[in-house]
């Protein structure tokens, strides 16, 4: 795993681990042989560390951490030793990414160089730990305390100009980087390397210590809430300043081996595995991303110039795919053609787009007023509003208009797919592309298919949602998908808590406590009560009943209306100043509990004879999580996800999941699958009312074995294939 070639006077180690030049047992044990072995020859004068392939390396191997058994000497800190205390200078030579133990292998050399193009960086926090292998010792001797404090603290990577002006690199290349390392190790032979080792130096402004933690504890707290990580990362650069280098070092091994068996870094090792995994799709059928190649997409259009298909279009026109952006209204379709120039501006001010890239993505977006101009575009997604009839006129006439090997996409949030397609003669190349609004911002993608979706058709826009930059999952089509319709049971609850004794702000502060980005009461000012409102309206007028703020239960299921009598009042939220909380026009972020609306929650109450009462935090958690839990569990069950870490990554990326709480399914495999379905039970003789209390098959068959079953196997006990 680490090839030893001698050529001229260098010994050079390539490490040869793909896909990542993950530091794997074996590869450290190659880095401590080859070391050695080149210190051993007298013909060697110098030794350059490189890695093969795409990438120096992505760090210790994170699947060895759940398996101590894996972490075999030599550990990477020894394997460091050895090559700091060489004879003969060692010169790591980076290419694509040098990251957590990648960049430290790199610290334990005398030299670093890196071609232009790469990037370095600690994202060990992003996983929940820290960098332990004296990185956070050795880098602020390099780059000073406040640089290492942030670096670390933030997981974020940083280019190669910039770590060579921070002093992480003594070169940067515009050459062949393994030439140029070369090159640099015959310059540098019989200098002498005491000063070099870092272990020997001292942190520069190591007397300021104290005043930059407080600085950058006070930052940490507010941007990472409730996460320990990066409060110990700061802790650990602080001793590298306090203590002598090894008191440092051995106090960095305590503060990693906390914090990897805590549960914030399980769950966050979890989530980082569980991000790739839904890309690594499959279909009953059999097809899977592994046989199946997706059709090539040069051109594409969008229905629908609103909210999301201008936030569509944008996600489209900036991965450099041209965009027709179709709508009836000329009037309606300048304020679309506006509206994504204005978000590309506002990318121009943040600094993420250059005026000439700006440029360049407007002159691949036309806007066209018939659906006629679509004839030539290889895919298309229809964003109007939530409306079946609507979205089956307009694939109808789609299909008439387009070329036969058009894709049709409906952006629907609910719908069922198979509806739609019915309205084609293509049901095979119709699919569902659900983004989450701002469509621009939210990463997820949450991509459905139908009984008859064909899997070129989902293999294209997998991949597409690859290109867009999305975290795409697929799902099997049913109403709401797996968002939407697990997420409806978290909001039921919120609303039910609402009429039992909590108020908006109670519900959102403990929701928050918990680790959700906001409570379910900010998102929806945010989102717009109207949007609830309308939703509402549409599903009751589709199932045939009038639903007025007295409607209390329809088809025996329990109903709350409290938003709705918000709606009437003209309160919508943030839009009008106004919604679940008050908003002062000159700060909008900040929601402020408004008494009117207690008034209007404590009258509701008394016109339904509701009883009130003081409601603990516990059951606000228990009664808006374990809700959506059981459906999640429902959606494992009918297939429509193929795996609970699908639903976890819906979670994280579509309804600000904390990441470090997993998911749904994650969170409720570590409460314990008997513990979840006592209370689901309990809620539901409690809430007859409420069907989505009623327990899941699946978790009452997983939680009747006697020891919890893992959530890899979960999906043995689907249509009873296990007991
Ligand atoms: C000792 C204590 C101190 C040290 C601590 C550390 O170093 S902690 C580590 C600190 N380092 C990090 O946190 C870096 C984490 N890695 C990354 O950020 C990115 O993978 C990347 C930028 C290196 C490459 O991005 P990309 O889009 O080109 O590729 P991709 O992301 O799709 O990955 C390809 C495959 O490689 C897999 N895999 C990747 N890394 C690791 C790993 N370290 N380990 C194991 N596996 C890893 C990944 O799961 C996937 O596997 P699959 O699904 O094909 O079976």
């Amino acid at each position: 795993m680490v090839d030893y070639i001698i050529d001229q006077n260098l010994a050079i180690l390539a490490v040869n681990n793909p896909p990542v030049n993950a530091l794997s047992h074996h590869v450290r044990e190659g880095l401590v042989e080859g070391i050695k072995k080149a210190n051993a020859n007298d013909q060697v004068t110098a030794i350059v560390i490189i890695g093969k392939g795409k990438i120096f390396c992505s760090g210790a191997d994170i699947r060895e951490f759940s398996n101590h058994a894996a972490i075999k000497d030599p550990v990477l800190t020894s394997v460091g030793h050895t090559i700091e205390n060489s004879g003969k200078p060692v010169i790591s030579a980076i290419h694509g990414n040098a990251l957590g133990g990648g960049l430290e292998v790199a610290l334990f050399c005398h030299y670093r160089i890196a071609s232009e193009s790469a990037r370095v960086g600690f994202p060990e926090v992003l996983i929940g730990i820290l960098p332990g292998a004296e990185g956070t010792v050795r880098l602020p001797r390099l780059s000073g305390l406040s640089f290492a404090m942030d670096m670390i603290a933030s997981g974020k990577q940083i280019n190669a100009k910039d770590a060579f002006k921070h002093g992480i690199l003594d070169k940067v290349c515009t050459g062949n980087i393994l030439e140029e390392a070369k090159d640099f190790a015959k310059k540098v032979i019989g200098q002498p390397l005491d000063s070099r080792r870092l272990s020997r130096i001292n942190v520069e402004d190591a007397s300021n210590v104290d005043a930059v933690f407080e600085v950058a504890l006070a930052q940490v707290k507010k941007k990472y809430k409730g996460q320990i990580a990066p409060i110990y990362c700061l802790k650990s650069v602080r001793n590298s300043a306090k203590m002598s280098f090894d008191k440092a070092a051995a106090e960095e091994r305590r503060l990693i081996t906390e914090l990897m068996l805590g549960y914030q870094s399980i769950a966050l090792r979890y989530s980082f595995f569980a991000e790739r995994s839904a890309s690594k799709w499959r279909l009953p059928c059999g097809a899977s991303v592994n046989n199946t190649k997706p059709s090539k997409i040069e051109s594409t259009g969008v229905i629908g110039a609103g909210t999301m298909g201008s936030g569509i279009a944008v996600c489209l026109i900036r991965a450099g795919i041209p965009v027709i952006l179709v709508e009836k209204d000329p009037k309606m379709l300048e304020k679309g053609m506006e509206t994504i120039s204005g978000i590309l501006d506002g990318s121009v001010k943040l600094k993420r787009m250059t005026p000439g890239q700006k440029a360049k993505c407007m002159e691949i977006l036309k806007g066209a007023t018939s659906l006629d101009k679509l004839s030539n575009v290889d895919l298309v997604i229809e964003a109007v509003y939530e409306n079946l009839e609507l979205k089956r006129q307009i694939f109808a006439q789609l299909d008439k208009v387009c070329k036969p090997s058009t894709l049709l996409c409906s952006n629907t949030s609910t719908l069922d797919i198979d509806k739609i397609a019915s309205a084609t003669n293509r049901p095979d190349k119709v699919v569902g592309t659900h983004f989450f609004a701002p469509a621009f911002i939210m990463r997820l993608l949450e991509n459905v298919y139908g009984s008859k979706t064909s899997p070129t058709t989902v293999a294209t826009v997998m991949e597409l949602g690859r290109r867009i930059g999305k975290v795409t999952v697929l799902v099997k089509t049913c109403y709401g998908f797996v968002g939407n319709r697990t997420h409806q049971c978290f909001g039921a609850e919120a609303s039910f808590l609402l009429e039992e004794g909590c108020l908006p702000q109670d519900i959102d502060q403990v929701l928050e406590e918990f680790g959700m980005a906001m409570g379910p009461f900010k998102v929806s000012d945010l989102s717009g009560i109207d949007v609830g409102w309308r939703i509402r309206q549409e599903v009751a007028k589709a199932a045939g009943f009038k639903l007025t703020t007295e409607t209390r239960y329809h088809n025996g299921e329990r109903i709350s209306t409290v938003g709705d009598s918000l709606f009437e009042m003209g309160r919508y939220g943030i839009k009008t100043g106004k919604g679940w909380y008050k908003y002062d026009p000159t700060n909008l972020r900040k929601p402020v509990p408004d008494s009117d609306v207690a008034d209007v929650i404590l009258d509701h109450c008394a016109k339904m004879g509701l009883q009130r009462c003081k409601i603990p935090p516990q059951e606000i958690i228990e009664r808006c999580l374990f809700a959506a839990v059981n459906e999640c569990f429902r959606v494992l069950e009918e297939r429509v996800a193929e795996k609970p870490e699908d639903i976890d990554v819906i979670w994280q990326y579509g309804f600000s999941f904390p990441r470090y709480a997993g998911g749904p399914m994650f969170y409720a495999s570590q409460v314990g699958l008997k513990r979840v379905y006592e209370r689901v039970c309990f809620y539901h003789e409690k809430f007859p009312y409420s069907s989505h209390w009623i327990p899941s098959d699946l978790l009452r068959k997983l939680a009747s074995h006697s020891v919890e079953i893992p959530m890899s196997q979960w999906k043995e006990f689907v249509n009873g294939s296990k007991l």
